[in-house]
């Protein structure tokens, strides 16, 4: 305790502001459980850059915890690049703060000579990914917190090819940020070096974005599309590039369209979660819509609900909405002529359903950790072959690699060209991926995932982690286990033969469980919230599209067989 309150004193001092000086004393004073949260630890890079709650303390999102990761990053640049003339993009979503935190990134990185390009306004995360690349930057940054409750906001880099930071980038601006001091942030801004942009990013963006998703696609008029931005940046790219696709039957749902980082009309602000959704859904239902697409609040990720066979609008989950696309996107450069070079990319945590699309159309499947970020390596990594998309698990979707995150901009007008194209051919989104499932095997997924907060939360799931590696399971559902993949050893282990291989991808706190009958499990702490995630992966061979109803029935009591196996039901 004394030391959390040392480290709270030193925010005291003259390098903070009156107004932090003031809020730290009121924690001294009157709250022990909140100024230990915001001070036991400073905030560290996860999945998907650095997140926290806002407020004062080094465990918290604020002008000093960003100016000092913005100070060590502009310090790297520098020692990494000492004879270029330096230069980064900066955007901001709807969040409170984004805004005035941005400006406040834009200064320190003037103040240390670099050049600013910072969005006039607020954009999504894909454009700014773009925008790396098109403005020929070293770094740029989002500050976002994705999908994350209002209380948080966060930090995404982004290194020189527009994937966000991976090795060694990462540890080397991370160690570059630890070294230094809250006063040793140089807050004195360079007006002259921060130049506001818009329309000609814009432009070049949201033309790629058309032409990076457009497939020709039949009868556009004829399918109906409800789209809602969920009070995010999406409202300033979605709409527009379904228009210029050549969608004209587009409601968007207004009462949500207005930016807000309060996200009035949801519980949360993720398309991930059904409620999110549910007032789109609702008008889908009263206009007779054939999807409801929905995206969080930086737009990287979406939500996509189509017609089943009963004819309800269902949430589909990044599994599904990642295999139909991936396999659109295969069957396109089929016609085209595969050139042999082609590889589609998935993460540990996703369906294996990825490989054996790839074995399908005789392409390879790359596989890295969870995030986007990974995915971006692996394009960066092999610049002769051609990415044809990829995703995971987790809601949202990259087409190509001209955005190098996921984008939901270009997979909306993707998810709408898949549709419409169905839809022209007498089926739909759904019994494609039906159809799919005959093709390459019928994998269902679930994800259950336990929020534990705060420092006590932290050490219950890394003990959770403990716990599972130490008492390993034996059989899921009666089938045997057959490989433990420990991705924090590197080592998969076949419990029945012996046989043991080494894992070539980083290390990594992530167990995986796969049983004789494919049944696949895997438990992770997540990068950004505070949760543990456990993922289930079953599967059966479906014969005919007219199977799947009652195959559907059947892995869904298996997995709610395995969840009870495992108390998380
Ligand atoms: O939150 P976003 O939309 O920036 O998304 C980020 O976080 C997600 C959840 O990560 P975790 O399971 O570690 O919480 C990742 O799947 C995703 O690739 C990453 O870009
Ligand atoms: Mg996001």
């Amino acid at each position: 305790m004394s030391s959390i309150l040392d480290t709270a004193k030193t925010w005291l001092t003259a390098t903070f502001d009156s107004d932090t000086k003031t809020k730290v004393e009121h924690l001294i004073n009157n709250n022990t459980e909140e100024l230990n949260d915001s001070f036991y630890k400073n905030l560290e890079f996860g999945t998907g850059g650095m997140r926290g709650v806002m407020g004062v303390g080094t465990n918290r999102i604020n002008k000093y915890t960003l100016g000092k990761n913005t100070q060590g990053i502009s310090n790297y640049l520098k020692k990494v690049y000492p004879n270029e003339d330096l230069k980064v993009v900066i955007a901001y979503d709807c969040r409170h703060n984004s805004d005035t935190l941005a400006k406040t990134v834009a200064e320190v990185f003037s103040a240390n000579d670099i050049k600013v390009y910072l969005f006039s306004e607020l954009r999504t995360t894909p454009a700014l990914s773009f925008a790396v690349k098109h403005l020929n930057c070293h770094v740029g940054i989002v500050l976002t917190a994705s999908h994350n409750p209002p209380e948080y906001n966060g930090y995404k880099v982004y290194w020189t090819d527009g994937g966000q930071i991976v090795p060694p980038q990462d540890k080397e601006i991370i160690a570059e940020i630890n070294k230094l001091d809250f006063s040793e942030i140089n807050f004195n801004a360079n007006e002259t070096k921060i130049e506001l942009i818009d329309t000609e990013v814009d432009e070049a963006f949201l033309s790629a974005s058309v032409k990076n998703g457009s497939f020709n696609a039949k009868d556009k008029d004829n399918f109906k599309i409800v789209f809602t931005s969920l009070h995010g940046t999406s409202i300033t790219a979605v709409p527009e590039v379904l228009k210029r696709a050549g969608y004209t039957n587009v409601t968007v749902i207004e009462e949500q369209a207005k930016p807000d980082g309060d996200f009035p009309t949801v519980v949360s602000p993720n398309p991930e979660e059904p409620e999110a959704l549910s007032i789109a859904i609702k008008k889908a239902e009263d206009i007779g819509a054939d999807m409801v697409i929905g995206t969080d609040p930086d737009c990287d990720r979406l939500g996509i609900a189509v017609r089943n066979l009963e004819g309800k609008l269902e949430l589909l989950n990044g599994n599904q909405t990642m295999v139909l696309m991936t396999k659109f996107l295969l069957e396109q450069r089929k016609q085209k002529g595969f050139t042999g070079d082609e590889f589609i990319g998935s993460t540990i945590v996703s369906t294996p359903m990825m490989n054996k699309l790839a074995d399908l159309y005789k392409v390879e499947c790359k596989t890295a950790l969870t995030g986007f970020k990974w995915i971006a390596k692996m394009i960066k990594d092999a610049p002769n072959q051609y990415f044809v998309g990829g995703g995971e698990e987790s809601f949202g979707f990259m087409v190509g690699d001209f955005v190098r995150d996921k984008d939901a901009v270009t997979s909306t007008l993707l998810a709408c060209e898949i549709g419409a194209n169905a839809k022209a051919n007498g089926s739909s989104f759904y019994q494609d991926l039906i159809a799919t499932y005959v093709d390459c095997g019928f994998y269902k997924e679930k994800l259950v995932s336990l929020t534990k907060k705060g420092a006590s939360g932290a050490e219950e799931i890394k003990q959770m982690m403990v716990d599972f590696k130490d008492n390993p399971v034996t059989t899921i559902d009666g089938s045997k286990v057959e490989w433990i993949e420990d991705y924090n050893t590197s080592t998969a282990k076949n419990v029945i033969t012996g046989e043991e291989k080494e894992i070539n991808i980083p290390k990594s706190n992530v167990l995986i469980y796969i049983a004789e009958d494919g049944t696949k499990m895997a438990a992770r702490p997540s990068g950004t919230e505070p949760k543990i995630k456990f993922y289930f992966s079953v599967n059966t061979n479906l014969e005919k599209a007219e199977d799947f109803s009652v195959a559907n029935k059947q892995l869904e009591e298996k997995i709610n067989r395995i969840l009870k196996e495992l108390n998380l039901n």
